[in-house]
């Protein structure tokens, strides 16, 4: 799987919104079937990040998540294939793992890769065991069975509007409003701009705080985004660290204003918020030129590269201080 193919996989799995979210019975209820069906002790539907596997449903573990690299699931994500292990033990590729060679001592290992919507691989659907044994076809098409449950399940939370986590819309609903403003824009020859955000190292708040802290960061800078928007502004978070923010009726003086006064308010809450961790953003904004801009994918993409410019040239200007604070 190259960079690029991991990149857009985790897009899509960002923006499905499922990552860090609470349990629910529709997963939970198939991890519990997949035990007694298979007679096996653990069961998982396992979402693969970029550095960690998390699991929408356990049955069997405590944990949440693991690290990606000693993960059977992440090599289900990689080879885009169901992954059968008979003894984890006699197989070289994860004998050494830490999950084989201490808890819960993984022998036996089956998964099926569950797919979004969109066809990107979000993780496995696997069952475990603590001893070696093997899969018969017809469990292997049980499996294959329960996989596509999952996937029944991704498309009916893929229907959802609003992001389950911060109230706000998301990606979902962003588009179709922005795809009839752009249409709306083109017939009445009106203005509007679009900016993303995207939150500065936040993963830095997931790893050194927890992700329940990093949840906690996503909604404190959404209740500054709605405080901030007008009735008539969207704003929507679009996937992980990711926002999006339209603005009808207004040219690009206005919408980097927004953006502006966004900065202020979120240095006023740094101030305040009594947290560790400061919150920081990088913003890239355009305002709709219908000569550039045909479609929406090509207005997004236009504030996508400014805003990863304003971030690399943000993180050129950390290096530098830190190179020089050390020096
Ligand atoms: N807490 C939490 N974390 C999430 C959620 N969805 C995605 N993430 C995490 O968001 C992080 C996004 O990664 P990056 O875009 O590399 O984050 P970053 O550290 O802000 O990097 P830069 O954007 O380059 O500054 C990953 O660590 C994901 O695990 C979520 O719903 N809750």
């Amino acid at each position: 799987m190259t960079d690029n193919n991991e990149d857009t996989r985790l897009h899509a799995l960002y923006a499905m919104g499922i990552l860090d979210t609470r349990a629910e019975e529709r997963f939970d209820r198939l991890t519990r079937i997949a035990a007694k069906l298979f007679d096996v002790p653990i069961t998982l539907v396992s979402l693969v990040d970029k550095d960690r596997q998390w699991f929408k449903s356990k049955f069997g573990l405590t944990i949440n998540s693991t690290p990606r690299i000693d993960s059977f699931c992440t090599v289900v994500v990689e080879e885009g294939k169901a992954l059968v292990v008979n003894d984890a033990m006699k197989d070289y590729r994860f004998s050494e793992k830490s999950l084989v060679t201490g808890e819960p001592y993984i022998r036996f290992y089956a998964g099926y890769p569950v797919k979004l919507p969109d066809g990107e691989i979000a993780g496995a659907i696997c069952i475990i065991d603590t001893h070696p044994r093997s899969l018969s076809e017809i469990e292997f098409g049980l499996l294959k069975d329960l996989a596509e449950v999952v996937e029944d399940e991704f498309r009916i939370i893929a229907l959802a509007t609003i992001d389950s986590l911060t109230g706000i819309c998301n990606r979902r609903s962003f588009s179709m409003i922005a795809e009839e403003t752009l249409r709306k824009a083109k017939k009445r020859k009106k203005k509007f701009s679009i900016s993303l955000i995207d939150l500065d190292n936040f993963k830095r708040i997931n790893d050194t705080w927890g992700h329940s802290e990093g949840n906690a960061a996503l909604i404190a800078f959404s209740n500054i985004l709605d405080d901030l928007a007008h009735d008539h502004n969207i704003i929507a978070r679009l996937g992980g660290d990711e926002f999006g923010i339209l603005l009808p009726d207004t040219a690009i003086r206005g919408a980097n204003k927004f953006i502006n006064d966004l900065s202020a308010a979120l240095a006023s809450y740094n101030m305040t918020s009594n947290k560790p961790h400061k919150l920081s953003f990088s913003a890239g904004t355009v305002e709709f030129d219908e000569k550039k801009h045909q479609t929406l994918g090509e207005m997004l993409k236009d504030a996508d590269d400014r805003m990863y410019l304003v971030k690399r040239n943000r993180k050129q200007l950390e290096s530098l201080a830190n190179t020089t604070s050390a020096s």
